[in-house]
């Protein structure tokens, strides 16, 4: 059974269809990316593969434990960094915090572990916001452009992290801009018209 599949999902908002029939499957060990256009309902789509909006209809099946990094940052202002991965741990049932602790030195922010997130930058919020997404190693990974904020190396970091999860088997979908990133994924479609279109994408890398 594939860690994810949707079948024919549909979401309006006020009588406005956004999804109109969103249909793909991902295989264990795949980096797929979405890209589309400002308000092509990218996010909208991702919000209910992670349960937090409801479809109008349609199913999702999945295999395997999930990690999300939303779009939105939903952190708690008064809590620590190091306070919101224990909290985490709780949640996640961790035995213990090596590799959310891994995840916040490669990210680079090892030094601000007993800030309050209220303090933190827009960059380093967003890092812990991947990280709490990333700390149970989940199988299957959504994230909502991940490395919103980052400098470019953090960028880099990012892209390393997310290959070594797809080499580890897990499946990784990740929206997108198209500028930068559309060569490293495995797969890539365009959400367009509240459909997956996979010819557009291609056309418009290969510029045929
Ligand atoms: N809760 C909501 N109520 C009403 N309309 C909504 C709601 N959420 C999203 N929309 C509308 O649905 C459309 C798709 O929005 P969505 O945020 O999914 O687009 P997106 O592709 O993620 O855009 P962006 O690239 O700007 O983040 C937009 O027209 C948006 O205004």
């Amino acid at each position: 059974m594939n860690p994810l599949r949707v079948v024919d999902l549909h979401k309006a908002f006020r009588g406005r269809p956004v999804l109109s029939g969103i249909e793909f499957e991902l295989q264990p060990g795949e980096l797929f990316g979405i890209i589309g256009e400002n308000g092509a309902g990218k996010s909208t789509l991702l919000r209910i593969l992670a349960g937090e909006l409801p479809a109008d209809r349609g199913d999702i099946i999945y295999a395997g434990t999930l990690g999300y990094c939303p779009q939105n940052i939903v952190l708690n202002d008064d809590l620590t960094v190091e306070q919101h991965l224990r909290f985490f741990q709780r949640a996640y049932r961790l035995p213990g915090l090596l590799h959310a602790h891994e995840l916040v030195e490669r990210l680079g922010f090892d030094q601000h572990r007993g800030t309050r997130a209220g303090l933190l930058s827009g960059g380093t919020r967003q890092k812990l916001n991947l990280t709490i997404a990333l700390m149970h190693d989940p199988d299957i990974v959504l994230m909502d452009e991940p490395y919103q904020g980052f400098d470019w190396d953090n960028y880099l970091n990012f892209w390393d992290i997310a290959g070594e999860l797809r080499d580890r088997g897990r499946t990784v979908l990740i929206i997108s801009h198209i500028a930068h990133d559309i060569e490293r994924f495995d797969r890539l479609r365009r959400l367009r018209d509240g459909q997956l279109d996979e010819s557009a994408v291609i056309e418009e890398v290969t510029g045929a």
